[in-house]
């Protein structure tokens, strides 16, 4: 069952500093100008001279060689004067600058680029990915300079096979797929949503040190249904309504089969679908490819680690989680995925059907508290409906605040996409809450479309709660030297992982068992003394090595259901036969680290 003390002791403060061991040899096919222009392999003034000889580049460069440390300290130097020239500007003109600077050095050099993100994660997590990647999909077609990634359109019908050649490395490991139909909490955005599949890959690198040569961001442009981006004569999408039905399905079956075709090998993971196909194309997929839904699983997991969290923070042992109240607000992908993962783990600790267990939930939508009685019920939506009398003084449509105020929930859970429902009366409400440490969860993302800001939730909910929001919030000065915690609830802490993984004990699928042991283990990650202060989640600065932890725990699950085939060298008799320091060790020898290789010629 859950393992609590196996903490992290050897927490990994900080990354791997500029190291003087020599990395192995990179090759290349190119020379000259081409290499300069290619981020994978342009190391810009620090080519060595005898690299620019060998590489064709004497000439191409000012003849000073600037050293990695050199190149990096003028970037952070950069980075740093623009913050302050910036300083004082509205909040989305200073993210987008610095948005755009880090996004130059990602288009020129790769190396750098992930070398400053992973160095300073903390920093650069909310630019390149929530809140500020929703500013930059909302506003693509003003910022596009060159493409990134790919992009497969319904106009592609037919031609997909041969397009998967057009991508210019030899091996994909991970794709990230989005159709932009639900980007964040921002709605439809079609082509534009590309920018997410982009932020998610950036902190694959990061987090689980996917080499950035095999990642590939994906958009399936399937058309648009908001008029506004279909009017707008810069959009750069299909302008067309999106396609539905079985011609909908027939496009996302021939890019799956392409890639399949490939790279066997590759993980897919869908991001970012309206919850119609995010729940049909993982039924249709997860059994026949390594693929996994990330808002639907990837949240699950991180939610429930929290929840499991706030029951420590009570100072309770972990099984009385089944005696837990949890309102759940927004019955979308992301709201159901986190239901049916709880009510499971619910009902493994209790021994108890499913059904049962179900009574602590309770689902809220657009339209109120969802019950049996509600019109056309949404099937996905229909085990968590409550029956009809089940909590009295509580029917159909119930408004979150008298739900809040009738059931005094030990926890209150946004995944909604609207910003501002937790106001103050149902903040207010939460005082009432029947545990002695409620927790306030308002996952939505980005900022702006979290249920409630972190200062809101203290101040109405009272200094003793727990509180987690999906992007960033800033800790709350309570006064008195006192200071409310602010957690991150993001998905960010566990899909990094289940594709590390994944990929690395080279599974076949990906399992319910695989999943539940990335959330077991971001579930027992933090100490006692930490959770007691509310902190239910390791910093964003731990990402690496909580996701290799994550990783590990995947890839030994994957192994115990025999679903593991292996990976390069690898076989799975081996990765049946390591130990548990074996595969920490294979983990983390397996996860890039950006250093500049020696570049070796080959025609
Ligand atoms: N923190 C994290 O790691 C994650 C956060 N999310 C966020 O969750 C949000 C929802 O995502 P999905 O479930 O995929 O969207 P969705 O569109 O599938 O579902 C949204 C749900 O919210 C409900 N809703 C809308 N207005 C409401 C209101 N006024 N009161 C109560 N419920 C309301 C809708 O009825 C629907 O059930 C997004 O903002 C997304 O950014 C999603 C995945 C991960
Ligand atoms: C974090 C994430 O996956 C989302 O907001 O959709
Ligand atoms: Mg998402």
């Amino acid at each position: 069952m859950w393992k609590l003390a196996r903490v992290a002791a050897t927490r990994l403060t900080r990354s791997r500093r500029f190291s003087t061991a020599i990395p192995g040899p990179c090759m290349v096919h190119k020379r000259g100008a081409d290499i300069l222009h290619d981020p994978w392999f342009n190391k810009d003034t620090g080519f060595p001279l005898t690299e620019r000889d060998r590489l064709g580049l004497r000439g191409l460069l000012p003849p000073r060689v600037i050293s990695f440390e050199q190149q990096y300290a003028r970037f952070m130097e950069s980075y740093r004067s623009l913050e302050k020239n910036t300083h004082g500007q509205p909040n989305s003109v200073v993210s987008l600058a610095k948005w755009r600077i880090l996004n130059r050095l990602h288009d020129r050099n790769e190396t750098l680029y992930y070398r400053a993100l992973i160095d300073n994660i903390k920093d650069f997590a909310p630019i390149i990915y929530t809140p500020t990647v929703g500013l930059v999909c909302q506003n693509y077609s003003g910022l596009f300079r060159r493409p990134r990634g790919m992009y497969f359109s319904a106009k592609d019908k037919g031609e997909m096979m041969s397009m998967i050649y057009n991508w210019p490395a030899h091996q994909v490991d991970m794709i990230v797929l989005t159709d932009g139909s639900r980007i964040l909490g921002l709605g439809d955005l079609g082509v534009q949503g590309i920018g997410i599949p982009i932020g998610k890959l950036d902190m694959y690198v990061a987090a689980a040190g996917i080499n950035p040569q095999r990642i590939l961001p994906v958009m399936l442009d399937v058309g648009t249904n908001n008029q506004k981006l279909l009017e707008d004569r810069l959009y750069l999408g299909l302008r067309q309504p999106r396609l539905e039905g079985e011609e909908y399905l027939e496009i996302v079956d021939e890019f799956m089969e392409a890639v399949h075709a490939r790279w066997p090998k590759a993980i897919v993971q869908f991001e970012d679908f309206q919850m119609k196909w995010a729940f049909e194309t993982l039924e249709r997929y997860r059994k026949r490819f390594c693929m996994f839904n990330d808002d639907i699983q990837g949240t699950a997991g991180v939610a429930l680690a929290g929840l499991l969290g706030t029951v420590r923070a009570q100072g309770r042992p972990l099984t009385d989680f089944v005696n837990q109240k949890i309102v759940v607000v927004g019955a979308g992908s992301a709201g159901l995925g986190v239901l049916s993962m709880a009510v499971k783990a619910a009902s493994r600790m209790a021994g108890n059907s499913e059904a049962v267990t179900r009574n602590q939930f309770f689902l809220v939508d657009k339209d109120g508290l969802v019950t049996k009685e509600r019109n056309n019920l949404d099937p996905a939506a229909a085990p968590f409906a409550k029956a009809p009398g089940e909590i009295a003084g509580l029917s159909e449509g119930a408004t979150l605040h008298e739900v809040v105020k009738k059931v005094k929930p030990h926890v209150l859970l946004g995944l909604s996409g609207v910003g501002g429902i937790f106001n103050e009366e149902v903040l207010k409400a939460m005082r009432e809450s029947d545990s002695t440490k409620p927790a306030i969860f308002a996952m939505s993302n980005p900022t702006l479309n979290a249920e409630c800001t972190a200062a809101d939730a203290f101040k109405h909910a009272g200094d003793n709660i727990v509180f987690a929001s999906g992007s960033p919030f800033e800790n709350v000065d309570l006064g008195n030297g006192k200071v409310g915690y602010v957690n991150q609830a993001n998905n960010m802490y566990l899909f990094p992982g289940i594709g590390l993984g994944a990929l690395l004990s080279g599974a076949r699928s990906i399992s319910d068992g695989m999943l539940q042991a990335a959330a077991e283990c971001l579930a027992t990650y933090m100490t006692e003394e930490e959770i007691r202060r509310g902190i239910l989640y390791p910093s964003v600065d731990s990402i690496r090595h909580i996701t290799a932890e994550v990783g590990a725990a995947v890839l030994q699950a994957a192994v115990a259901e025999e679903l593991a085939e292996g990976h390069g060298e690898v076989g799975p008799k081996e990765l049946q036969h390591m130990s548990e320091e074996e595969i920490a060790e294979y983990i983390t020898a397996n996860m890039w680290f950006p250093v500049y290789s020696p570049l070796v010629h080959e025609k």
